[in-house]
C-alpha cells in the first residue's frame, strides 16, 4: 500500500493465492509455524464449522485431492472420526511423498476409497477438499462427477478454502464447480471469494485463523481489500462547525441537451446527498429551462458560447465535475474532458464521456498522466470498459480485478469497473472489491447516481480512490434500502442515512 494512504485495518485485506502462499511460507520461516501445524489448524477450523453447522451429523464424506487442499481434508477426516462421526474418505490421486498432505494422510486411520466410487446418500454432509488455491485448470472429470453426485443426493457441502473448480484469484469457474453451503478459508479471503461467479458458489464464508501472525502485513503491505467503511472511514468527510457551502465543496455537472437532462440531475442530486455544499448544473439554455422546472437548491449556469470549460472554471471553488451522463455530443465531451484535465477540478468521466474516447483512448490517458495524485476517475460498466481498454477486456488470462488494475495503471485514473462485483482500482496498485451491490442497481440512471456520489465525496476532500470506494459502497447500501424494482430516483431518496458516518456505524 502506498505511503500516502491512511493505514487500513489489515483484517479487511484480501490475499491473492500467490500472496497466501507467501504468508504460509513467512509463517513457517519467521512466525514459528510448521506446514503441518498450519494444515492441522485449517482442518480444525473445517471440523469446527462442520459440527457447528450440522450438529449431530453422522455420516461425513470427505473428498480429498492430491495437494494440500486434500491434506486439509485428510486431517479434518481424522478429527471428525475422533469425535465419533462416521467418516468416509474418497481420494483422488496420491499426495507427493513427504509433503504435508502425505503426512496428514498417513495420520488418518480412515479407509480410503477412490473418488470414482463415491456414493453419497440423501442429506449426507460432504467436505470438498479436492482442490483449492493450487487449481489452475478444469477439474478432472472424476472430480466433476463426484461433485455432481453430491448435488444430486442433496448433500450439504462444506468447501475447504474454495469450492473446487473455482479459481481463487479470479472467481472464475474453471469447470465443474458446484455451489457450497459453507466455505472455510484461511487467514484472509481471496479474490475468488468476492468476484463472480465464485462469490455465489461459496455459500457462507468463514475466515479461520490458522496461526499466521498478522505482523505478516508489516512486511507485505496490503494492496487489495474488500470494500467497506473500514477501508475509507478515516478520510470520510465530517461536517465542521465553521464550514460554509463552498468550503464544504462544490460539484459541477455537465448536462445533456433538452431531451436528455435527467441523467445530469440524478448526478447532481446524488452529489448533494453525498454532502457537497454547492452543486451547479452547466448546460445550454434549452436544457436549463427543463432543469429549472425540476430543481430548487441546485444552481444552474448557462454554457452558451464555448464548450463550457470557461463557465466551469468561473465556478467558485469547484472541486469535482461530472461529465458524461446523458451528455450526447461526443466531440464536445472529448474537448471538455481534455480541457478539464488541464485544470484543478477532478474529472469524473462516465457514460458518453467515456464512449467519446473509444477511437482515441490514449489521448485521454496522456492528458491524465501528470505527476502527483490522479485527477481522473473513470466509471465504466463492462461495455464502456471494452471501448477504452479493448485488449484488456478481451484478455482471457486476466480476472476482472487484473483488468481493472491494468486499466488504472494505463490510464493514470482511478477506475471503477462496475458490475455486481464492482472493482475500484487505483493507479498505485491498490484495489477494492465491492460485494454489497444488488440487482436493484441495474436500472437506468443508477450509474448517474454513482458518478454524482463520487464527485460529491471528492469535492469534500476525500482522496480519489477512497472517494470512489465510499461511493460504490453507499450506492450499494442505497440499492438494498430501495429494494426490488427501485428506479434511480428512489436511490437518491434513500441515500441520506448512508452518507452519514453515525448511521452506517450503527448499521
Ligand atoms: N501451504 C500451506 O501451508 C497451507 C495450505 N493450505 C491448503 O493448501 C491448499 C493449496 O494447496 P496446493 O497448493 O497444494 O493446491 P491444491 O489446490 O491442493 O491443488 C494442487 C494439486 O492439484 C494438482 N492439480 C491442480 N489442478 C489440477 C487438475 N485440474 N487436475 C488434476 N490435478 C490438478 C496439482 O498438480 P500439478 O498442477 O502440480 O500437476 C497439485 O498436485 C489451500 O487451498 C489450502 O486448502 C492449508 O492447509 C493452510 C496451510
Ligand atoms: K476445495
Amino acid at each position: 500500500m502506498s505511503n500516502q494512504r491512511e493505514p487500513v485495518p489489515h483484517r479487511i485485506a484480501v490475499l491473492t493465492c500467490g500472496h497466501m502462499g507467501q504468508a504460509d511460507n513467512w509463517a513457517i520461516r519467521h512466525g514459528g509455524q510448521t506446514g503441518i501445524r498450519l494444515m492441522e489448524n485449517a482442518a480444525t477450523a473445517v471440523c469446527d464449522v462442520t459440527l457447528a453447522r450440522f450438529p449431530g451429523v453422522r455420516v461425513v464424506h470427505v473428498l480429498c485431492g492430491p495437494g494440500n487442499n486434500g491434506g486439509d481434508g485428510f486431517a479434518a477426516a481424522r478429527l471428525l472420526k475422533e469425535v465419533g462421526c462416521d467418516v468416509r474418505v474418497w481420494s483422488l490421486g496420491e499426495p507427493r511423498p513427504e509433503s504435508d498432505a502425505a503426512l496428514a494422510k498417513a495420520a488418518c486411520s480412515a479407509r480410503f476409497r477412490p473418488v470414482a466410487d463415491f456414493t453419497p446418500e440423501d442429506g449426507d454432509v460432504v467436505i470438498d477438499a479436492l482442490f483449492g488455491a493450487g487449481l489452475t485448470r478444469r477439474l478432472p472429470d472424476v472430480a466433476i462427477k463426484a461433485l455432481e453426485k453430491a448435488v444430486a443426493a442433496r448433500c450439504r457441502i462444506i468447501a475447504v478454502d474454495l469450492p473446487s473448480g473455482v479459481n481463487g484469484d479470479s472467481g472464475i469457474n474453471l469447470g465443474g464447480a458446484v455451489g457450497a453451503d459453507e466455505t472455510v478459508t484461511f487467514f484472509r479471503k481471496k479474490p475468488g471469494h468476492l468476484l463472480l461467479p465464485g462469490r455465489n458458489l461459496c455459500g457462507a464464508i468463514t475466515i479461520a485463523d490458522i496461526g499466521i501472525p498478522s505482523r505478516f502485513f508489516d512486511i507485505e503491505k496490503p494492496m487489495l481489500f474488500e470494500n467497506g467503511p473500514d477501508l475509507w472511514q478515516k478520510t470520510f468527510p465530517r461536517a465542521k462547525e465553521d464550514q460554509h457551502k463552498y468550503s464544504r465543496g462544490h460539484v459541477a455537472v455537465f448536462s445533456g441537451p433538452r431531451y436528455a437532462t435527467g441523467a445530469a440531475r440524478l448526478s447532481a442530486m446524488a452529489a448533494q446527498r453525498a454532502g457537497a455544499g454547492a452543486v451547479t448544473i452547466l448546460g445550454d439554455a434549452a436544457a436549463l429551462d427543463i432543469h429549472a422546472a425540476h430543481v430548487t437548491s441546485i444552481m444552474l449556469r448557462e454554457t452558451s458560447h464555448d464548450d463550457g470549460l470557461d463557465e466551469l472554471l468561473r465556478l467558485k471553488r469547484c472541486g469535482a465535475c461530472v461529465l458524461g451522463p446523458g451528455f450526447g455530443n461526443e466531440g464536445r465531451a472529448r474537448r471538455l474532458a481534455l480541457g478539464v484535465l488541464g485544470e484543478p477540478p477532478v474529472l469524473v468521466l462516465d457514460a458518453d464521456g467515456i464512449t467519446a474516447f473509444s477511437d482515441a483512448p490514449s489521448e485521454l490517458f496522456e492528458a491524465a498522466r501528470k505527476p502527483g495524485q490522479s485527477r481522473l476517475i473513470l466509471t465504466p460498466h463492462a461495455g464502456e470498459f471494452a471501448r477504452l481498454f479493448p485488449d484488456l477486456a478481451d484478455n482471457g488470462q486476466l480476472s476482472k480485478l487484473g483488468k481493472a488494475l491494468k486499466a488504472a495503471e494505463r490510464s493514470s485514473a482511478v477506475v471503477v469497473y462496475k458490475g455486481s462485483d464492482t472493482v475500484i482500482a487505483s493507479p498505485d496498485g491498490c484495489a477494492a472489491i465491492n460485494v454489497n451491490g444488488t440487482p436493484s442497481l441495474a436500472t437506468a440512471g443508477s450509474g448517474d447516481v454513482l458518478a454524482g456520489l463520487v464527485a460529491g465525496f471528492v469535492c469534500q476532500g476525500m482522496p480519489l480512490w477512497e472517494a470512489a470506494c465510499a461511493a460504490v459502497w453507499v450506492h450499494g447500501e442505497a440499492g438494498r434500502a430501495a429494494g426490488g424494482h427501485a428506479v434511480a430516483e428512489d436511490l437518491v431518496d434513500v441515500l441520506r442515512p448512508f452518507t452519514r458516518i453515525s448511521s452506517w456505524r450503527a448499521a
